[in-house]
């Protein structure tokens, strides 16, 4: 136990400690022990309060060291209390002086911030005006360098444009010397053909009057010889019976005799001759025969020979059309009317009309510029052909009749007619000495003339109007023309397409494509009455099928010719149209667009490539028209 740690210990003197506990029974040796107890217990405690007597006066020592520091302490506190004081009141004065610098170097941040600002504000601006500066200069070089790449494009264009020009021009003589040589060839062949045919036909004529001639010399002498005969038959009776006349009245004079036997013997002499004659004669005749039979045979030969040709004549005719292009797009240009109500007229140009007549320009506006000088703008356009303002029918007709000769040939031949309204669509197509009545005379022409050569053609005529993408029978009753629904169906397999329900008319002559003209003119007119100049708004199609059938040669051939009216194209903004002609004028712009996506995929001509004809009626009712061609 250290000093300090006084354990205070209690003792028990006058009465029994706590554990102590009485006997019940009295037993000398416990209770001996038991003060035995009591007595060691009691010796311990007093030599413990022995060393707490012996402790106090140590501590008593350490009391007195302690309250020396404690004064030591106090007045090391006092003079610390001085100094803390003393310190204070330098803090004080030390916060004074630095409130009054926080204060002074406040005023200079704000200062300094001010300078800083304006200097930002400063430089802000003049960043700004330097990137003005800067945008100005790159706009500048940018307007430069857009205008040179402008430059070089044009120029790239341009040569491109005379490149092109040069290789089409190139390729369009080469295609020409081509189809010049093919159309020499096929004229030659033609002409050749013709030739043999007419010296044929004239020798064949020349033999036939021989014949002819020889016939009727033999009939002259047979009836001669039946004559003579006749004569000989009588003389030889007259003989008989002046013998027997004589014999019966006995007269005999010899000169009458002599005269009767010189009768008898001329006349047997003429017999003769006239027997020896007709032998000559049969001769002559068997001679005559033999050749018309050599003639006959040569004929049947060049007949052969005639219709193996015309076969190879239609190859090669094909394929010329062929090389002419399958696609070919022709400008015709309306003349102006006399009492023209349709504004300004454009200029149009024909560079070339007197050679090939493909090229076309049309004048821009007037513009003038800042400098007053006047320019116009030249707009130029190439087709495979164009015709203009004093074309006639018949010289458009003289284009496409070699297409109708193909529709002949089994071929399946579309020719659409498209423009604006008013352009003269109708007069070129439907009018008395249009398309229309034109191909079909030509087909009858040239069907009569085929039958020579073995063919025979049936033909049948259907017409009908697309309008608001709706399918009207141009040949069924007026009265069904709006009711009855028509429905396209295609037949991939035997490339075919069928329109349902339509009314199909056998044509015998070509007058009777005049009557089909006219019924679908007055249909037309009575469907008008319901919608103004539904004509116009619609389109229409002609459908030719020719079925051809060569009993010679045993072939067949199955062409169909389609003449298209367009209806007339119209800018949707310009026209103002609302309502039903609003949306009379989108469906044919609709179908207008989607016809000219079908001829731009065909014109491309890959093969298995999608051709979106299911997208507009107009295209449907032609697709059988385009697949095969
Ligand atoms: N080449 C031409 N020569 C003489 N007259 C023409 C010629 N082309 C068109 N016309 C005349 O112009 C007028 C309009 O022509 P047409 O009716 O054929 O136009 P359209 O294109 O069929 O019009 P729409 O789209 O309205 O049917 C008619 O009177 C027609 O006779």
């Amino acid at each position: 136990m250290g000093p300090g740690h006084i354990r205070s210990q209690s003792t028990h003197y006058g009465r029994p400690p706590p554990s102590f506990t009485a006997p019940t029974d009295w037993d000398t040796k416990a209770k001996l022990d038991e003060v035995m107890a009591c007595y060691h217990k009691i010796r311990e405690d007093s030599s413990k309060t022995t060393a707490l007597e012996q402790a106090v006066p140590v501590y008593k020592e350490k009391i007195m060291v302690l309250e020396l520091d404690q004064q030591r302490l106090t007045s090391a506190n006092k003079s610390l209390t001085t100094d803390l004081d003393a310190m204070r009141e330098k803090s004080v004065i030390l916060e004074k002086r630095l409130f009054n610098l926080t204060t002074s170097l406040d005023d200079q941040i704000r200062a300094h911030r001010l300078e800083i600002d304006d200097k930002d504000r400063a430089l802000r601006n003049e960043v700004e005006k330097l990137r003005r500066d800067n945008t100005d200069e790159m706009d500048r070089v940018l307007r430069n360098h857009r205008d040179e790449i402008r430059e070089a494009e044009r120029r790239a264009a341009l040569e491109i444009d005379d490149k092109i020009r040069d290789i089409e021009r190139k390729a369009e003589e080469k295609l020409g010397e081509e189809r010049n040589r093919r159309l020499r060839e096929v004229q030659e062949l033609e002409e050749h053909i013709a030739k043999g045919d007419q010296n044929k036909n004239l020798a064949l004529e020349d033999k036939s009057q021989e014949i002819q001639n020889l016939r009727n010399e033999l009939e002259n002498l047979k009836a001669a010889l039946e004559k003579e005969q006749q004569k000989k038959g009588d003389a030889e009776k007259s003989l008989a019976d002046l013998s027997e006349q004589m014999r019966r009245t006995g007269i005999d004079t010899t000169s009458t005799i002599t005269s009767l036997e010189a009768t008898v013997a001329s006349l047997r002499a003429r017999i003769h001759f006239l027997e020896s004659g007709s032998k000559a004669q049969s001769d002559s005749f068997a001679d005559m025969e033999s050749r018309l039979q050599d003639a006959m045979r040569s004929a049947e030969e060049s007949k052969a020979k005639l219709i193996k040709e015309e076969t190879l004549r239609r190859i090669l005719f094909n394929q010329v059309q062929e090389l002419k292009g399958n696609i070919r797009v022709m400008c015709r240009v309306r003349p102006v009317p006399s009492n023209n109500s349709e504004g300004e007229v454009a200029q149009v140009k024909f560079p070339d009309i007197d050679k090939e007549s493909k090229e076309l320009e049309i004048m821009g506006k007037e513009e003038k510029s800042s400098l007053g000088t006047v320019t116009r703008k030249t707009h130029a356009f190439s087709f495979d052909r164009v015709f203009g303002p004093n074309t006639q029918n018949e010289e458009v007709f003289g284009e496409i009749s070699q297409l109708v000769q193909s529709a002949l040939d089994g071929y399946n031949v579309c020719i659409f007619c498209y423009g604006q309204t008013g352009s003269g669509k109708t007069h070129t197509m439907s009018s008395a000495d249009g398309m229309i009545p034109r191909a079909t005379h030509q087909i009858y022409e040239t069907a009569e003339n085929l039958k020579d050569k073995g063919w025979t053609y049936t033909m049948e005529g259907s017409f009908v109007e697309v309008y608001n993408e709706e399918i009207h029978d141009l040949l069924g009753s007026s009265k069904d023309m709006d009711k009855k629904k028509h429905e396209i169906r295609h037949d991939d397999q035997k490339k075919q397409t069928i329109v349902t329900g339509l009314k199909t008319v056998t044509l015998t002559s070509a007058d009777t494509v005049e009557s089909i003209l006219k019924q679908a003119a007055n249909n037309r007119s009575v469907a008008a009455t319901k919608s103004n100049e539904r004509s116009s708004r619609s389109h229409s199609v002609f459908i030719l099928k020719l079925i051809g059938r060569n009993s010679t040669t045993n072939e067949t051939s199955e062409g169909t010719l389609n003449l298209v009216d367009l209806a007339g194209s119209e800018r949707l903004k310009q026209s103002g149209a609302e309502g039903d002609r609003m949306k009379e004028t989108q469906n044919i712009n609709k179908s207008l667009s989607c016809l000219g996506d079908v001829i731009g995929a065909l014109g491309q001509g890959k093969e298995g490539a999608h051709i979106p004809y299911r997208n507009s009626k107009v295209r449907c009712v032609g697709q059988k028209f385009q697949v095969k061609n």
